[in-house]
């Protein structure tokens, strides 16, 4: 049994079109899929383990038909059910973890290799201890970001011209309006950092974003060579460094070229604490929040995605 988690209203309505094509195609009526839709923010989490509870011994796999936000909403939804096989089908507006992923198929083409030449390979989640709430960890598909690029998630977010932008089929440029909004308002921020024990001050930082594979913000390789591993992530800490770089900076971003800045450093570490005194905006898989301390790893568990990196 194949179990759709559809988010109709994820790339401005691109989620709905694009399961009603898959639906259309022999092989979803052949095997056995089911489709259940999203209706609310937060839906996908609660159907993800309700399903993966009601269907655990029949279930294949989920298959997620959404943007990143509902990606990360159904990995939640199965903390406590690691071996339910998942795929994502990519319908959002920013559809990073499938670059990172390299799923260069889409749609119908992709469906059709989800179930007929799947390729299961095994991908650990970030973890985040004490974000929300004391007792339950957050999990991430993508990266979790402090400073910038939770203000510039925050402003995308709340925009009001996502619709036009994705009529005009230009939603890759939401990310970018928004973080030239945001570019003139920030102010640098100071946090207190430790990668597997060792303390760092990061003074008037830009940006600290820590990612399980290169892409974030709807394209941009922010950490190139970055590849998907069971212990370590990665972490870029972008600081000092003058509005007008940023700027420059986030250019070369989209080719990889921004990590000869000396104001960009990137880190490999298992086990990373963040701290502040102030509140500071975070984005987790694109969804925005503010906090003062969490400490991020990798979930012990290993899951099987369908991937080709
Ligand atoms: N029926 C619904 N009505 C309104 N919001 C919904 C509904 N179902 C899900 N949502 C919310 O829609 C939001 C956006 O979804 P998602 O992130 O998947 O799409 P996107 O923003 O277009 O893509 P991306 O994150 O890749 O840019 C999520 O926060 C999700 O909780």
């Amino acid at each position: 049994m194949y179990l759709f988690i559809v988010n109709p209203v994820s790339g401005s309505g691109r989620g709905r079109k694009v399961y009603e094509k898959i639906k259309q195609e022999p092989l979803y009526m052949k095997k056995e899929c089911r489709a259940f839709f999203t209706e609310y923010e937060g839906h996908a989490r609660s159907l993800a383990s309700q399903l993966a509870e009601m269907f655990k011994d029949r279930v294949n796999a989920i298959l997620v038909v959404g943007g990143d936000g509902t990606l990360h909403e159904v990995v939640n939804g199965l903390q406590r059910y690691p071996n339910v096989k998942l795929a994502f089908i990519p319908a959002g507006s920013g559809n990073d973890f499938a670059r990172g992923c390299k799923l260069t198929l889409k749609n119908e083409s992709l469906f059709k290799q989800i179930l007929q030449s799947p390729s299961w390979r095994p991908y650990w989640l970030g973890k985040i201890k004490n974000i929300r709430s004391e007792n339950q960890a957050l999990y991430f598909a993508n990266s979790i970001g402090f400073g910038f690029d939770g203000e510039v998630a925050s402003a995308t977010n709340k925009a009001g011209y996502t619709k036009l932008l994705s009529l005009l089929k230009l939603s890759r440029l939401q990310y970018v309006i928004a973080l030239l909004q945001v570019l003139l308002s920030y102010q640098p921020k100071n946090l207190e950092l430790e990668l597997d024990g060792k303390k760092r001050k990061v003074e008037n930082a830009f940006m600290v974003t820590i990612t399980n594979h290169p892409y974030f913000g709807g394209g941009m390789k922010i950490v190139p060579d970055a590849s998907i591993h069971p212990h370590h992530l990665y972490v870029i800490i972008i600081e000092n460094i003058s509005k007008l770089k940023v700027l420059f900076l986030f250019f070369t971003v989209f080719f990889g070229k921004h990590l000869s800045f000396k104001e960009v450093k990137v880190y490999q570490a298992e086990t990373i604490r963040v701290q502040t005194n102030e509140k500071i905006d975070y984005q987790v898989d694109g969804n925005s929040g503010k906090c003062t301390n969490c400490t991020v790893s990798k979930e012990n568990s290993t899951r099987q995605i369908h991937r080709f990196l």
